[in-house]
């Protein structure tokens, strides 16, 4: 028979012991009698490196310690105990993630035949998050998803659902579970043979499932240092390799699965209800008595696993499933030395036993369970003997764990004890009582499930558009210009003109969208498809560009690529004595009009430039819109192809026009068609590259006859955020008075934070993201994170930044505390793994990249002087008024929550600086504000700014 005990952690997880290494292990797993031992943390790269130097192959299908290894090491271990150890390949992967509108938090054990299969899976898992910076990484990863990915790197892998009950980090977990493996897992469950009960769980809790009548129940001791290894474990009667570990799993009994060794549940940290900051622990019955709330400080009481059986339960307690495997309760050896002893654990005496009992009896495992109990007592005496005769026949006494306090066995009463102290003989002690839980769970009818959360009923206005909105889409007496707020549903309004023109009788063919942005034409094109508009031209002005143009030549042209580009710009600039990425620049900008006259001082650097490309035949991609409009003014056959081609002409983010793209729509709407453009001039942002804001305003006078319409409403923001937003703008010289009318209650207030430095600032903004989630490990949720829990997941939280340089400790911070982040996408999305794009995290990125995105959560970091306005070292400054609408795009991203921060020293350009605040920061209104200062820390001199 196999003892085995699958899921460990190495020393590269969080408070795991240092000397957590395969050493270590192998060692220990003898001491204890484990056979067959899952490696941990695979996803480690260094850990799995010291597995890979460390472990060879049996040959049939597990894992060794290198025999030079275990040579030097096999003198340490009394001969009573040497039977080497397997390994397998495993993690766990905590995965955390929104589903059905929740937080879910759910922990997966993972077995791989082969450290090169666990290899493969790792390469996937890097991109898809952090597994550098934690033996069991958190990743925002669904767990159905994860478990797609798994298969599909090694469709044997066994994918196990860990510690299936813990209330905090697992599938059925009362704060952030399901209710049944089917909602977790979908079309996939059928891959799941094993669940591991965990330590606040035994086999008849989860007998009362019928649920899970066909899954094998599997224990393991998820130990974090060598001493804990199979506290829980699992019985098997098959050969030590992966294969038939895998057959076993999936085929119970008959597979060579015998059963399990189990903690008694009570020991458990979450086995009972309670709320441990106020001392108070519950059954069941007196937590739905209270309603749930803690009767001292009416904060949520911690559901136990206990209570959490019994919400789930179809059956009545005492069950027993007709093919239901065995199962041993045990209390580990030193705990059972320790109350015999009078002494604690941990203590020398203890250790010494527990040593001396090794030598002469072999592994603890075989102590507790097999030795007969006359050995027991001529090896330790009669008190021994009479303990783990108890332990055996379950006759302890248990005081139930709760609210992440572990539980007490005992198997001796206080009297007992005392008397033991005395006279260290059990003779004349009458035995206790047979095995009594502190507290039982009261049978609950079949039917008492708590029925799911009433999905919120969708409001009217929350089906289609407002009045203003639907008076934008409807009308159809000529061009229109659509100014609307941030938050006021102009992505919405601009599908629903849409559909509503081809339900009108348009044909989706003559109606082109345009956008900026290949990302925003790729999303509107998706939306327009799932209307049933997939007939329509959705395009940016670069495509629309080389569309023409390749009707113009009869081919397609030769676009500049961009090594080419960059010779040839360091020979133009040579010409003006000016570094490359200025005259760049500069010539981008002459080509966003029509009328480029270049000023003298750069005009050598334009010529060389533009007789280079040429001389080759060549284009740029700034050439694109605008030799199309030039095209179209020149040419008289292709002016008449494209100016008849649409009906309806519609532009998103027309605050980012510039010249040559209101030429190009002028020219395409020459044949009579009608242009809507859509837009918000507070929230211009491109005029650095050429974009002109006064064109909005020209739109009468560059489309005659054009009718303007106001969206006011903000959808997207509570109520404190669109304030803060509108006094920011308020604020700036001269400016026509505009007011966005916020449609959310007033929430939240701002809060503002004062940070020391960039490190101080970072490690605020990870306390932040801890809270937000509720914690991420149980430690974090232990230390009251849990409590705090706002519901929200990693992919709800943004921190936007005016440098990219900024990122870094923040990124750095967040992976110290296990957030799953991602640094704004550079990959292409194609170039993406489709996984990628369904992974939760915390996203960092630059204030111009979340223009047109929205958060529930927003943290805008480093409102100071000379990063906002932005004053680059011997450049001109940034234009501030562009730089307030910045930061205005910045805050109006923000739905639920919205912080802002800054630092009050940083290296910035190779200066040591003690900026002042953002001017921004004095036209924020003080009362919609919360402010947090940081105390003084010791400046952070390494982390530096270019
Ligand atoms: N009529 C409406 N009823 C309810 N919700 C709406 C309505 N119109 C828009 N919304 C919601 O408001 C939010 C903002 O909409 P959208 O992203 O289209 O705004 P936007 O005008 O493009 O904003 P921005 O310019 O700030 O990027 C979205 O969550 C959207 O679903």
């Amino acid at each position: 028979m196999l003892v085995a005990d699958l899921h460990i952690h190495s020393r590269y997880s969080r408070a795991t012991a240092r000397d957590m290494g395969p050493e270590a292990l192998w060692r220990h797993a003898q001491l204890k009698g484990v056979d067959l031992l899952g490696t941990g943390d695979f996803t480690h790269p260094a850990w799995w490196a010291e597995l890979a130097e460390k472990l060879v192959e049996t040959g049939d299908g597990a894992y060794q310690l290198r025999p030079d290894l275990a040579a030097a090491l096999g003198e340490s271990l009394p001969p009573s105990c040497r039977r080497p150890p397997r390994f397998l390949p495993s993690a766990e992967i905590s995965s955390i993630y929104k589903r059905h509108g929740q937080t879910r938090k759910v922990h997966s054990l993972i077995l791989m035949p082969t450290l090169q299969d666990a290899a493969r899976l790792n390469q996937r898992l890097d991109k898809l998050g952090n597994i550098k910076s934690d033996g069991r990484p958190i990743l925002g990863l669904d767990a159905r998803d994860l478990l797609e990915l798994c298969l599909e790197v090694c469709p044997e892998v066994i994918f196990i659902p860990a510690h299936i009950w813990t209330p905090w980090f697992s599938v059925f977990g009362s704060k952030s579970g399901f209710d049944a493996l089917e909602e977790a897992f979908d079309d996939l469950t059928c891959h799941i043979k094993a669940l591991e009960t965990g330590l606040s769980s035994d086999p008849p809790m989860n007998w009362r499932l019928s649920a899970l009548d066909g899954y094998t129940l599997v224990s393991n001791s998820d130990a974090h240092s060598p001493a804990k290894l199979a506290r829980e474990a699992n019985l098997l009667d098959c050969p030590a390799t992966f294969h038939d570990l895998a057959r076993a799993l999936s085929l119970g009994a008959a597979g060579g699965f015998l059963g399990t060794i189990e903690f008694f549940p009570d020991e458990g940290k979450y086995h009972l209800d309670g709320h441990r900051k106020c001392g108070l622990c519950l059954g069941p019955d007196e937590t739905r008595a209270y309603g749930g709330r803690c009767p001292v400080c009416g904060g949520p009481i911690t559901v136990g696993v206990l209570s959490r059986v019994a919400e789930l339960a179809d059956r009545p307690e005492g069950y027993r499933p007709p093919a239901a495997a065995h199962f041993e309760s045990l209390a580990p050896l030193d705990e059972v030395v320790a109350e015999v002893l009078g002494q604690g654990p941990a203590t020398k005496a203890v250790g010494a036993a527990v040593d001396g009992l090794r030598r002469r009896l072999g592994p603890e495992l075989t102590i507790l369970r097999q030795t007969p109990l006359e050995e027991l007592a001529r090896a330790g005496g009669p008190v021994l003997a009479e303990a783990i005769d108890r332990l055996r026949a379950g006759k302890v006494v248990l005081q139930g764990g709760f609210d992440g306090q572990f539980g007490v066995v005992r198997l001796f009463s206080p009297a007992e004890r005392q008397r033991l102290a005395g006279q260290k003989a059990l003779l004349d002690l009458a035995p206790v009582t047979g095995r009594g839980r502190g507290r039982k769970a009261a049978a609950r009818p079949v039917d008492s499930r708590q029925p799911a959360a009433p999905a919120a009923a969708p409001t009217a206005v929350d089906q289609g558009l407002d009045e203003f909105q639907r008076r934008a889409m409807d009308y159809d007496g000529g061009h229109l210009i659509v100014r609307a707020g941030p938050g006021a549903g102009k992505t919405r309004l601009l599908t629903a003109r849409a559909a509503r023109l081809v339900a009108g009788g348009g044909d989706a063919s003559r109606l082109l969208l345009v956008t900026f942005t290949r990302k925003a034409a790729e999303e509107l094109g998706q939306r327009l498809a799932t209307l049933g508009l997939e007939a329509a031209r959705t395009h940016t002005f670069h495509g629309l560009g080389l569309e023409i143009l390749t009707d113009h030549l009869g081919r397609r042209p030769a676009i500049v690529a961009d090594q080419r580009r960059e010779e040839i710009l360091s020979q133009a600039a040579k010409a003006v004595d000016l570094p490359p990425g200025q005259v760049d620049w500069a010539i981008s900008r002459l080509k966003q009009r029509l009328d480029q006259r270049p000023e003298p001082t750069l005009a050598p650097a334009w010529l060389a430039y533009e007789q280079a490309l040429a001389a080759e035949g060549l284009l740029d991609l700034d050439d694109l819109p605008r030799q199309a409009a030039l095209a179209l003014a020149q040419d008289g056959a292709l002016a008449g192809r494209w100016s008849g081609k649409f009906d309806h002409i519609l532009v998103d983010e027309y605050q980012d026009a510039n010249p040559v793209q209101v030429a190009l729509l002028r020219r395409l709407a020459a044949g009579g068609a009608l242009v809507a453009a859509i837009g918000d001039p507070d929230q211009a942002i491109y005029g650095f590259r050429g974009a002109e804001r006064a064109l909005f305003a020209d739109f009468g006078r560059d489309f005659a006859g054009a009718r303007s319409f106001d969206l006011r409403r903000n959808y997207r923001s509570s109520g404190r955020i669109v304030a803060a937003a509108t006094a920011l703008m308020a604020a700036e010289a001269g400016r026509e008075a505009y007011a966005p009318q916020a449609v959310n209650p007033a929430g939240p207030l701002v809060e503002c934070f004062e940070a020391a430095d960039p490190q101080a600032e970072a490690i605020w903004l990870a306390q932040r993201v801890v809270e937000l989630l509720g914690g991420l490990d149980s430690r974090q949720v232990e230390a009251g994170a849990g409590a705090r829990s706002q519901g929200f997941s990693a992919g709800d939280i943004a921190v936007l930044y005016r440098l990219h340089a900024q990122a870094e400790p923040i990124a750095q911070a967040l992976a110290r505390v296990g957030a799953p982040t991602q640094v704004a996408a550079t990959a292409h999305l194609a170039e993406l793994d489709p996984l990628d794009l369904r992974a939760q995290r915390v996203k960092l990125l630059s204030m111009h990249a979340a223009k047109g995105l929205e958060f529930p959560v927003v943290f805008v970091v480093g409102l100071e002087e000379g990063l906002l306005p932005y004053q680059p070292p011997g450049k001109d400054a940034a234009d501030p008024d562009e730089e307030r609408r910045l930061l205005y795009v910045a805050m109006t991203r923000a739905r639920q929550r919205l912080f802002l921060s800054r630092c009050c020293w940083r290296m910035l350009f190779g200066e040591s600086r003690r900026p002042g605040r953002s001017p921004f920061w004095a036209d924020l209104p003080g009362e919609l504000l919360v402010a947090h200062k940081s105390k003084a820390r010791r400046r952070a001199r390494q982390l530096v700014l270019f």
